[in-house]
């Protein structure tokens, strides 16, 4: 089966990319599979700086072809936060933490003014490929309470207005037809014959 490695070490966002790789023939294998020992810091301040850094570390390290996604969520009321930063925002890797803060920090906030986006930059680095990136983006409101359990991260806070529904109540395959990251590796896909000639 053709592979294709994913510089993450996220299990949410390896399930997001599973239900979009797998039935265009791919086997998705990510950090935990390749390299699990390999810490790779997040020093930049933008999404495509840190998917690049991803992308980049990992195929030198293994010589192959390699996507990274640096993804995050930004709210219009906190100004864009926790943006860059979403992974760490409360605690390190915390979702629940991370939640809590957004909702305190929203707190009377009303849902008119709730409007946030999910972004996604992914990079493509490899052996004499120049390295590529592509954005994808999702809107949607903050809610003012959890629902649903499917996805990670905020999925259970962001209610997405076109399906009516929290993304945490969306499928794999749902999520991936309307997600940030369903909109970025579509674009990276259209791409792909032409980096990879
Ligand atoms: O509800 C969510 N649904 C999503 O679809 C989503 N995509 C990103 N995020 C948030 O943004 C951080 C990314 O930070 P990030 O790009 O550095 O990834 P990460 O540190 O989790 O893993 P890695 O890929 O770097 O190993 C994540 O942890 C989440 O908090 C999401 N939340
Ligand atoms: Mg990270």
């Amino acid at each position: 089966m053709k592979q294709v490695v994913i510089a993450t070490k996220n299990r949410g966002k390896a399930k997001d990319f599973e239900a979009l790789f797998t039935p265009l023939g791919y086997e998705v294998v990510t950090m935990f599979d390749v390299a699990p020992d390999m810490e790779i810091e997040e020093t930049g301040t933008t999404f495509e700086e840190n998917a690049v850094l991803k992308a980049e570390t990992l195929s030198k390290a293994l010589g192959t072809i390699v996507i990274a996604d640096d993804s995050g969520l930004a709210v219009d009321a906190l100004d864009g936060a926790p943006g860059v930063y979403s992974a760490r925002y409360a605690g390190d890797h915390d979702d629940e933490a991370n939640i809590v803060k957004v909702l305190e920090n929203l707190k009377g906030v009303p849902e008119e003014e709730r409007t946030a986006r999910f972004m996604c930059a992914l990079a493509i680095a490899g052996p004499e490929l120049e390295t590529t990136t592509v954005f994808g983006s999702c809107e949607g409101v903050i809610l003012e309470e959890k629902r649903g359990t499917n996805g990670f991260g905020y999925d259970p806070i962001f209610f997405v207005p076109e399906l009516n529904r929290a993304m945490a109540e969306l499928s794999p395959e749902e999520k991936g037809a309307i997600s940030h990251r369903g909109n970025a590796i579509r674009k990276l896909a259209d791409l792909l014959p032409t980096l990879l000639h």
